[in-house]
């Protein structure tokens, strides 16, 4: 559900209530029942197993639910609620984990909120590969929409730590996962991926920074030589515009924004964060937790609504590959 006090509260609610015309597959809520049930007057019912939620799902929104928010203020965060949706989420991983359930769809978390408890992941995607065994180099954030699909090779750092921070095997470790992943969970057999460079026109032929030059190219070389259809590195101002977006089925982008800004600007209601190179399917709505606007009943539920669709969808691709 994410933090108690944020959206997700109602865009699960609000998911659930158009279940059947947006075709999703059963699901269940894992928080505190008490966070939807302020924001929301449709039917909710309490549940203890997923086959409990299965039964229930058609006639009321089944809720696994964690009773620690303490006091609900949607828009108003607090730590009890942050605990409460880290309970939830380790919940829900589980849940994931021990195939009760074929896929994790996690709500927005306050990343500062969770920093005041001692949360030491830089987000969730990290948090859910350390519970799956999977080193954050080999675990790759994808924001996805109908358009684009791009994947930030450092994420959640400041931007003066990039360049220090990339380098050609953590790009090659990115490249293979996004690869491998584009097959498995979008049945896309031989994924064409592009490179943004770090620096202006991707570093002017190395006067305008050297990254691309000593990181970016030889990383690609490396993919090329593994069978891997990887280009660039592209000047990332050009890499987005619509005739650009048909040459490639992923961007991978140096850093956070760079990634962001594009997926946003043309898929806000619709983009979702998909983890890949997990063990499991983890999907998650590509927004925040909109405090400004959390119990005034304007949170659009798309991204929540394509979140849910695509976990189930990864989640029956990879069972027919293992198949
Ligand atoms: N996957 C996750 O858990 C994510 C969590 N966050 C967290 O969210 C918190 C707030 O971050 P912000 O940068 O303010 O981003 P945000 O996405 O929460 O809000 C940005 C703007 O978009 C609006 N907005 C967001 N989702 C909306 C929706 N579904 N319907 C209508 N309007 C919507 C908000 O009202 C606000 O004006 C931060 O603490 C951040 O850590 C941010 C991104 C992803
Ligand atoms: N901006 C994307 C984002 O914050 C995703 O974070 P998380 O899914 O790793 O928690």
């Amino acid at each position: 559900m994410g933090d108690p006090a944020g959206i997700g509260p109602e865009i699960i609610a609000k998911a659930w209530a158009v279940r059947h015309s947006a075709g999703l597959p059963p699901f269940l809520a894992v928080g505190d029942a008490r966070a939807i049930e302020k924001v929301w007057d449709g039917p909710t019912v309490r549940v203890s197993d997923i086959g409990a939620a299965v039964a229930a799902f058609d006639q009321a929104l089944p809720i696994l639910s964690v009773d620690d928010a303490g006091e609900i203020t949607p828009g108003q965060p607090d730590v009890e609620g942050a605990r409460c949706a880290l309970h939830a989420l380790e919940l829900a991983v589980g849940l994931v984990r021990s195939d009760a359930a074929s896929a994790l769809v996690t709500g927005p978390v306050s990343k500062a909120q969770l920093y005041d408890i001692g949360f030491t992941h830089p987000g969730q995607t990290e948090f859910v590969a350390e519970r799956c065994g999977v080193a954050g180099a080999n675990a790759v954030m994808m924001l996805a929409g109908p358009s684009l699909r791009v994947v930030p090779i450092t994420t959640h750092v400041p931007l003066a730590a990039v360049s220090g921070l990339l380098s050609i095997e953590l790009i090659v470790a990115k490249g293979r996962a996004t690869a491998r992943g584009l097959c498995r969970n979008f049945g896309i057999e031989a994924p064409r991926l592009a490179f943004a460079g770090l620096n202006p026109h991707a570093g002017e032929s190395g006067s305008i920074g050297r990254e691309e030059i000593e990181l970016i190219e030889p990383a690609i070389a490396q993919l090329r030589a593994e069978g891997i259809d990887a280009t660039g590195p592209f000047a990332a101002d050009t890499l987005f515009h619509p005739r650009a977006r048909t040459a490639y089925d992923a961007v991978l982008c140096c850093y956070h924004d760079q990634a962001l800004i594009p997926i946003k600007t043309l898929h806000f209601d619709e983009g979702v964060n998909i983890t890949l190179g997990l063990p499991l399917v983890r999907t998650s709505p590509d927004h925040g937790t909109a405090f400004g606007i959390a119990g005034q009943d304007q949170a659009h539920p798309g991204a929540m609504i394509a979140a849910i669709a695509m976990a189930g969808e990864a989640a029956r691709r990879r069972a027919s590959l293992a198949n």
